[in-house]
């Protein structure tokens, strides 16, 4: 089932184009790498589907409803949740509370609200809390929970942000460079969740990832763009062979 349809998008700021004509299609359940050349468009497209920019022309519909002009938290109710390329925590708030606050639109009280229905609020937190825990566990840093952020090693705040997307409960998770500044092991680490968070809750993942060994490796769909037009889409051997990629990309890396 396609879940995210990206029609002929178009992005400019000023005369920089961005993107061009940018058609593509995701289905459930797929882990979709978006790749290409610094400068590529990779970044616009995650923030257009995010509702951070909004297309210049075209059209993207998530599950069947139009999201072009949605914005982001009206996306993120809507089960689309993001990560950010340079980490977005509460440095000083520990792990636990950065994963609430990554929960806090799912909360029908508000903390006005909360004052007046003191008891409702407190059962939904208990839920919530339930919710985070368990996150939590299968990000396994139980051990690092009441931790403040600031103090944790730049892997381990790269895995609470992963955790506090997933406190959103989403169908549709963005990463943008989930990897980007990771030793290898931190990297097989994230590459692992990745897939567990695909295989085990079945949300669909978007990515946009430089190492092109790890896309090869996990990605169903790729998407390439260069100069903000898409010269290739498809399974990660077919990229590989298309022969517009190699010369613009691939080939640079001798893949
Ligand atoms: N907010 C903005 N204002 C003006 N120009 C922008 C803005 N965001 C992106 N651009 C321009 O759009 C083009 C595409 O940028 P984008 O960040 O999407 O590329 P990218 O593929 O993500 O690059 P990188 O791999 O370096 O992160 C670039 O020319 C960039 O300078």
């Amino acid at each position: 089932m396609i879940q995210l349809e990206i029609d002929r998008v178009s992005l400019h700021f000023g005369g920089v184009s961005a993107l061009t004509n940018v058609s593509t299609q995701v289905r459930k359940g797929d882990i979709f790498a978006i790749i290409g050349p610094n400068g590529a468009g990779k970044t616009s497209l995650l923030n257009c589907i995010s509702g951070l920019y909004r297309p210049t022309t075209g059209k993207i519909s998530f599950e069947g409803t139009e999201v072009t002009h949605m914005a982001t938290h009206q996306r993120a109710n809507l089960g689309i949740a993001r990560s950010f390329q340079n980490i977005e925590l509460f440095s000083h708030m520990t792990v636990l509370d950065n994963l609430m606050l990554g929960r806090h639109i799912k909360m029908k009280s508000g903390i006005i609200a909360g004052g007046l229905y003191w008891g409702k609020t407190q059962r939904e937190e208990v839920v919530h809390r339930r919710v985070v825990e368990e996150i939590i566990d299968f990000l396994e840093i139980e051990n690092i929970r009441r931790k403040k952020v600031g103090m944790l090693a730049y892997g381990l705040q790269k895995r609470v942000e992963l955790g506090r997307a997933l406190a959103l409960e989403p169908s549709l998770l963005l990463l943008d460079e989930p990897m980007a500044g990771m030793n290898s092991e931190e990297k097989e680490d994230m590459a692992r969740f990745i897939l567990d968070i695909s295989e085990e809750k079945g949300t669909t993942i978007i990515l946009i990832e430089h190492d092109m060994g790890v896309v090869m490796d996990i990605s169903d769909r790729v998407v390439v763009l260069d100069f903000g037009q898409k010269i290739g889409d498809g399974a990660p051997d077919e990229v590989q062979r298309n022969p517009k990629v190699i010369e613009a990309y691939l080939g640079q890396e001798a893949v």
